[in-house]
């Protein structure tokens, strides 16, 4: 019993870490946006426009599959930090933010994906 009290602190707590640290993220980018800094990196990928981007987030998602199917397991996280980096971007690009992706996802909390699939008209079901 204790144990499971331990583990779901825990689990409150990285969640709390991650937030945090992508909520920070975030509003250093918007920053960015509003006021471009000279040597920022960020600001570089907003003056190169839309196509840039998306081309990075492109970059970034198949090396986080490269790091899964030949590296080691720990290899995946840098990627998944460059891959989340670049997502934000994006969105920020788009006048997005981090809010509307958690508000589609609690939109789809507790729908089972093979449920949602199984929904969708036929022209949306390839296979
Ligand atoms: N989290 C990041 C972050 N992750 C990755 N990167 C950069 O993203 C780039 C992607 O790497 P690549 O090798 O794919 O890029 P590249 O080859 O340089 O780019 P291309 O010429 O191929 O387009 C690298 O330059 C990384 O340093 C980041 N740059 C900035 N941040 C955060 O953004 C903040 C603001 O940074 P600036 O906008 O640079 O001030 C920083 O304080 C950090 O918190």
């Amino acid at each position: 019993m204790a144990v499971e009290v331990d583990l779901s602190e825990r689990a409150r707590h990285l969640a709390a870490m991650a937030d945090d640290i992508l909520e920070r993220l975030e509003a250093t980018i918007r920053a960015r946006k509003d006021n471009p800094a000279v040597r920022s990196y960020t600001a570089s990928l907003f003056f190169q426009g839309r196509h840039k981007i998306a081309q990075k987030v492109g970059e970034e998602a198949v090396e986080t599959v490269i790091a899964a199917c030949s590296g080691e397991d720990q290899d995946i996280v840098p990627e998944a930090a460059d891959l989340l980096f670049h997502l934000l971007i994006l969105l920020a690009d788009a006048g997005l933010s981090l809010d509307d992706v958690r508000r589609e996802l609690a939109r789809r909390e507790g729908q089972s994906g093979h449920d949602e699939k199984a929904g969708r008209p036929l022209s949306f079901r390839p296979e």
